[in-house]
């Protein structure tokens, strides 16, 4: 089975190669655990090192924040954009204000599935993606818990129906265990939770994978940094949080 390359140094020795390719990832994690960071390092580093051009949907930020948060690792998506390798799908704006005028990808309306699918499948044949991120999945059914894995299960066959590889951000609260629940836990591929632990009156960020379909993997908590090139996970050391 093809592997995927992270992108994130540490990250591949942890997944035994990397990710099965077609799967289709929740990223969970509490507030400032950095999922966006991961997701966009992921989409980035695919398209710009393993020549897989990305889709990255943006449920959360407004896409001119998200270009200028990936600038400050020194990841300039805009360029990859204007080359046709990258798109974001802004997703965030309903098309409201002068900037998500000029954005070439809009959800008018998240909550509309088929709008969304729409123009996730067209960003993905225009640019010939390989890569998506989704960030994050927990908004589109926030306000509705029994569709969740309902709508998880549509964009996974979008996604692996069309030969991609997906990361999906999950939001849980600070303490919650699990991973954005249950329906969703099952009809995912592969889980990775990232913490932050307060350790020695010190926040200490580490990751685990949970599970990943199609490959084995390390099953321990490995500690890693956010530094201004991205992440780097330690795949040698082991956090011990209790
Ligand atoms: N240049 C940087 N160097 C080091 N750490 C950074 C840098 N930029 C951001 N961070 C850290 O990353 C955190 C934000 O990460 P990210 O946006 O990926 O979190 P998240 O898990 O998506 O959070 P949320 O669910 O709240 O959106 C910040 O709180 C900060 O601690």
């Amino acid at each position: 089975m093809k592997k995927v390359k992270t992108g994130i140094p540490g990250m591949d020795d942890i997944l035994h190669g990397g990710i099965p390719e077609r799967n289709v990832v929740l990223l969970s994690g509490g507030p400032g655990t950095g999922k966006s960071i991961f997701c966009q390092q992921f989409l980035y580093k695919g398209t710009v090192e393993y020549n897989e051009p990305s889709v990255l949907v943006a449920l959360e930020e407004h896409p001119v924040q998200i270009r200028e948060n990936m600038k400050q690792f020194g990841w300039d998506v805009r360029k990859l954009e204007e080359e046709g390798k990258f798109a974001i799908i802004d997703a965030f704006t309903y098309g409201i204000g002068s900037a998500a005028k000029r954005e070439k990808y809009v959800v008018n309306d998240p909550n509309d599935e088929r709008e969304l699918i729409d123009v996730l499948k067209t960003a993905i044949n225009d640019i010939g993606a390989k890569r998506i991120g989704i960030d994050s999945v927990t908004t589109l059914y926030i306000n509705k818990p029994m569709m969740a894995r309902r709508t998880v299960f549509l964009l996974k066959r979008v996604i692996s129906g069309l030969g991609c590889t997906a990361i999906f951000t999950s939001q849980i609260s600070v303490g919650e265990r699990g991973f954005g629940g249950p329906g969703v836990e099952h009809a995912v591929d592969g889980i990775i939770r990232l913490d932050l632990d307060e350790i020695n009156g010190e926040l200490k960020r580490s990751l685990i994978v949970w599970k990943m379909r199609g490959t084995s993997h390390s099953l321990k908590r490995h500690p890693f940094d956010i530094t201004d090139e991205g992440i780097i996970v330690y795949s040698d050391k082991v956090l011990k949080v209790r």
